[in-house]
């Protein structure tokens, strides 16, 4: 029998709202804030978070409120389940309120706009000394809430932090492996939203199966060149963050970041497409900001260069294609594990 924790989910999205459901079905009191008050009090009133994750019901142990302080008071657990672009904004309103030496967990996959910050960076930075974990894997929401069979990963620099969240979130459809680099599965979450952006680009033009398992196995290819220029364990990016991750998001239009994808590659605007999508979709700002970083960093990063030529330089997605199969025939498999 577990310890029964108050744990606070930040987030009123499809995420948050999954994670507050597994926190609660596991017996912990479980509070999840949202900045809208109309819509917490919407939530907390018909059990249900109609507004991400409609016809699901809300486990009669969470407690929705609006008001952020009170939603962190006295908890030993927090888990941040907000886009990158207000991480941290929320984690700095909350910091006054956090009860000391709780632990913060990130469920966010993506990078802080303007600069090269990962979510366990800001929450390090907005409450120095915290104990922080980040969770990442192959985790649609929709499927969570359907009992899917389903597994993430927990990373955390101190072992009792992993621990702590495997036996919180454990349940009958969900096992939570380990992992000691938090760097490597931020990475690896943040990264595989590209190309799913691609993925879907790529099914909105008709390619096959051929050309999407060409796709998903080189996104791999550069995903784990990038983790070893920043100095990561490539070896990280073959776990459930990086491959599972890539996979699921890559072969499925349940990601957003798929659909924003297969949207631009039906022609229609990015603006558009991110507008009707109505959620976060992270990988839209990291094509910037990994863009940028390859070049300062002189990464081969070839499917990174056509996805922001088509998004943000006007290029036509024809012209880059042809790029892209002119480019120079490197080699398959660029580690080993005898190095
Ligand atoms: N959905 C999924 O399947 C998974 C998502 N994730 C990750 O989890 C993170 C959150 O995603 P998800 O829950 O899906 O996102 P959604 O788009 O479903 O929801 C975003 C939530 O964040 C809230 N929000 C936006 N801006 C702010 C702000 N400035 N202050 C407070 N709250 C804000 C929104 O509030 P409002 O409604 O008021 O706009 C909404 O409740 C993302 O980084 C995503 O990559 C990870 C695994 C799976
Ligand atoms: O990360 C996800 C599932 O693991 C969700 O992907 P999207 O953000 O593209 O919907």
């Amino acid at each position: 029998m577990t310890q029964k924790n108050t744990i606070a989910v930040l987030g009123g999205g499809s995420f948050g709202t999954a994670i507050a459901n597994i926190i609660a079905g596991n017996g912990h009191d479980t509070r999840q804030w949202m900045r809208n008050a109309d819509k917490a009090a919407k939530c907390q009133e018909a059990r249900e978070n109609s507004f991400y994750l409609p016809g699901v019901p809300l486990h009669e142990n969470v407690q929705v409120t609006s008001d952020l302080q009170a939603a962190v008071q006295d908890c030993e657990i927090v888990f941040v389940a907000i886009p990158s672009s207000s991480f941290r904004e929320v984690v700095r309103l909350s910091a006054p309120s956090l009860q000391e030496n709780c632990i913060l967990v990130s469920t966010t996959k993506g990078i802080e706009p303007g600069g090269f910050k990962f979510m366990s960076n800001v929450l390090h930075e907005e409450v120095p000394g915290a104990r922080v974990g980040v969770l990442s894997g192959p985790n649609f929401a929709k499927e969570i809430v359907a009992n899917h069979y389903t597994a993430t990963v927990v990373a955390s620099e101190q072992e009792d932090v992993c621990r702590t969240i495997q036996q919180v979130l454990h349940s009958d459809t969900f096992r939570v492996y380990s992992s000691e680099d938090v760097f490597g599965v931020e990475l690896a979450g943040s990264l595989k939203n590209i190309y799913a952006i691609v993925t879907g680009m790529a099914a909105a033009i008709g390619v096959g199966q051929n050309t999407n398992s060409l796709l998903i196995t080189r996104s791999l290819a550069e995903m784990m060149r990038f983790a070893d220029a920043l100095g990561a364990d490539p070896m990280s990016l073959i776990g459930l963050a990086g491959v599972g991750d890539l996979i699921l998001t890559c072969s499925s239009d349940l990601s957003r970041n798929y659909r924003v994808g297969y949207m631009v590659g039906q022609g229609k605007p990015l603006e558009q497409a991110i507008a009707d999508i109505g959620q976060v979709a992270e990988g839209v700002n990291t094509v910037k900001l990994i863009k940028h970083k390859a070049d300062e960093l002189g990464v081969y990063m070839p499917l990174v260069s056509a996805i922001h030529a088509i998004l943000f330089e006007k290029c036509p997605i024809p012209e880059v294609i042809k790029g892209l199969m002119s480019g120079a025939q490197t080699f398959d498999v660029a580690y080993s594990v005898k190095n």
